[in-house]
């Protein structure tokens, strides 16, 4: 693994650190804020283009990004931004299984069509990363109950939620992923948008 300097990173979300740790090739970046509490606040994100930069509304995860941002900035924390674009099947690939999900099949469906498992994601990095970061214990911002429980020495202290309220356009996906990927969502609870209202 290669260690890049910190940076200063403001944001419209607050004034943050970054660092790049390197893989396999693989560009990661840690968003995190100056005073680390002794449990932080950490969101694992996978990369996904369309939904983070693009405005997607095919999925939640440009939402779910944006509220981590500013909730990490209240509570201190970070963002551990990897780069498994599309579960890991990478872009190209999940352009394919979108034109798939337009003929009618679910996300799920569409990966294992095209030869994929459901989820190819590799999440041993970070606790790599929080190990460098001497953090032992954190605050998990996740539905997705496989995260918890996918560290040896890490500590998740509390898993906080993470439902951004649904639009026409993902609401089937997020009841694929409540129904076949294992993620916690209930369809009748508050929902939060990115604001956290
Ligand atoms: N293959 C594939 N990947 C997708 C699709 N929609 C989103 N993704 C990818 O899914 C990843 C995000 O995973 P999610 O299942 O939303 O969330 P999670 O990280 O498991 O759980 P949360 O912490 O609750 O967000 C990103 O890498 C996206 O690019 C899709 O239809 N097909
Ligand atoms: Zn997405």
């Amino acid at each position: 693994m290669k260690i890049s300097e910190i940076a200063n990173l403001p944001t419209k979300y607050g004034k943050f650190k970054i660092q790049s740790f390197m893989e396999n090739d693989k560009e990661h970046l840690v968003i995190f804020t100056e005073n680390l509490p002794e449990i932080p606040l950490v969101r694992i994100h996978s990369e996904c283009l369309t939904g983070d930069a693009l405005g997607s509304l095919k999925c939640d995860c440009g939402e779910q990004l944006e509220y981590a941002l500013k909730e990490v900035n209240k509570q201190g924390g970070m963002v551990i931004y990897l780069r498994q674009e599309g579960r890991g099947i990478g872009l190209f690939n999940k352009v394919n299984a979108y034109a798939l999900q337009d003929r009618g099949l679910d996300t799920v469906e569409a990966n294992h069509q095209l030869g994929f498992e459901a989820d190819m994601r590799d999440f041993s990095i970070v606790e790599k990363i929080l190990k460098h970061f001497g953090i032992k214990k954190i605050k998990l911002l996740t539905n997705n109950p496989k995260k918890e429980f996918s560290f040896k020495d890490i500590k998740v202290i509390k898993r906080i939620p993470i439902i951004i309220k649904p639009n026409p356009y993902n609401i089937n996906y997020l009841k694929t992923k409540k129904e076949k990927l294992g993620h916690k969502i209930e369809f009748n609870e508050k929902w939060r948008n990115n604001n956290g209202k």
